[in-house]
């Protein structure tokens, strides 16, 4: 580790120690035990790590997997079933479980519990994504500790998150959260799976993107969890890259890894934090179609903060509406950038390569404006 490094890592945990919001996520391996039952001493020994945070002035929101693992004992199943309906099912009696539980163990703490319950579908849609902060930041106003979970009994298959991993960086995001701590089974992340003889532990990552190729980030491997380390480190990079540090660590390393204190792996923000509108653009939005735009387009959005005019504009791709996400695509079908258009698919057809002289003269001045507006559009 450079000289460098090691102040940086220092000051970044520092950042971590002061942090006014944090979002904690814990997953189902650290929360479980032998069989994959719930496991309360678990649940309390975490909610004691928390509360002393929490008591402290740290607003926290807590993203807990859990419901499966709380229900599939209570209905008379030896394991995790493997089927979604049952899983769903399961996740429907567990959940309730699981929150008496955190009830219970915060109200000793004198602290009160809400529970969300998101799908991805309320992520990737404006409307529910602005309810949900919200939502969120009321509670935390209201010194309320969120507690949050994927809808399982609701989720669809073809849209949800599984694991979550990436469903505690989104929240990261919609809270504007401070920092972000993954708290798994394993006390760091190593450069392959831990039971491997090679694998090294590293401690501080300056540039999760970089890192992403090197490690050997594998499934969950006790068959409790569902992402294991790929999901974590994607989860890393979204938060890195919306400018929060992240901590990973196993959850009963929880109170010194809130405190800033040197455990697990710290991940380095990347960036400073991008508006809270062009982060949900960049990781949250799902795009139904799209513009194919030409090459002087392309270098004009490349080159920073420029709006996509019909002018560069070659075809529309698919059906949405103004104000839907779209994919910007270049001349090769690589994506570009990623935006939400002005226009619907149907309008932008008769748009397509005109200036905005002719696009005032031709249509009408509704339509002299960009596509998609600089200030809706980022780069991917
Ligand atoms: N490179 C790696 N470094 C650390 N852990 C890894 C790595 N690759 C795979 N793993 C596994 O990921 C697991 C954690 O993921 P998972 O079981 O999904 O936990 P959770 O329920 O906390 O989400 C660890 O138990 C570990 O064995
Ligand atoms: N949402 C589900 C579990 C998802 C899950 O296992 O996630 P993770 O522990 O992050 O790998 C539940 O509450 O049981």
């Amino acid at each position: 580790m450079t000289e460098r490094e090691g102040s940086d890592e220092a000051e970044i945990r520092s950042r971590v120690a002061q942090a006014r919001t944090m979002v904690v996520k814990v997953g189902s391996s650290s929360l479980t035990d032998l069989h994959g039952h719930l496991d309360l001493g678990r649940l309390r020994s975490l909610v004691g790590a928390l509360a002393s945070a929490a008591v402290n002035g740290a607003r926290l929101v807590l993203v807990t997997s859990g419901a499966i693992a709380a229900g599939f004992g209570t209905l008379g199943f030896d394991e995790r079933p493997g089927d979604v309906a049952t899983q769903q099912a399961t996740a429907s009696v567990g959940q309730g479980l699981l929150m008496a539980q955190y009830e219970t163990a915060f109200a000793r703490y004198d602290l009160r519990v809400g529970q969300i319950l998101i799908t991805a579908r309320d992520t990737t849609h404006a409307v529910q994504y602005r309810n949900a902060r919200r939502t969120l930041c009321r509670l935390l106003d209201l010194g309320v500790i969120p507690i949050v979970n994927e809808n399982d009994a609701l989720a669809s298959n073809e849209i949800r998150f599984g694991d979550n991993d990436h469903l505690s960086a989104l929240i990261a995001n919609i809270v504007s959260a401070d920092a972000l701590v993954l708290l798994t089974d394993v006390d760091a992340l190593y450069t392959e799976p831990p039971s491997r003889p090679g694998a090294h532990r590293i401690s501080f990552v300056p540039d999760v993107a970089a890192i992403m190729d090197q490690v050997d980030a594998q499934g969950s491997v006790s068959g409790l969890g569902t992402g294991g380390m790929s999901t974590k480190l994607e989860a890393a990079r979204i938060a890195a890259a919306s400018g929060m540090p992240v901590v990973l660590t196993r959850a009963d390393l929880a109170g010194p890894a809130l405190a800033g204190d040197r455990v697990g792996t710290l991940f380095a923000p990347i960036r400073p934090r991008g508006s809270s509108h062009r982060l949900w653009i960049k990781f949250a939005s799902r795009p139904r179609g799209g513009y194919l735009v030409d090459q002087g387009a392309v270098k004009a959005l490349r080159g920073g903060r420029a709006s996509l005019l019909a002018a560069g504009a070659r075809s529309v791709q698919g059906e949405f509406s103004a104000g839907d996400p779209v994919w910007i695509h270049d001349e090769s079908g690589h994506q570009v950038a990623k935006g939400l258009s002005g226009y619907d698919s149907e309008e932008a057809q008769d748009m397509l390569g005109l200036n905005t002289k002719e696009l005032r003269r031709r249509l009408g001045a509704h339509y002299a404006h960009p596509l998609v507006h600089r200030d809706s559009l980022v780069l991917v």
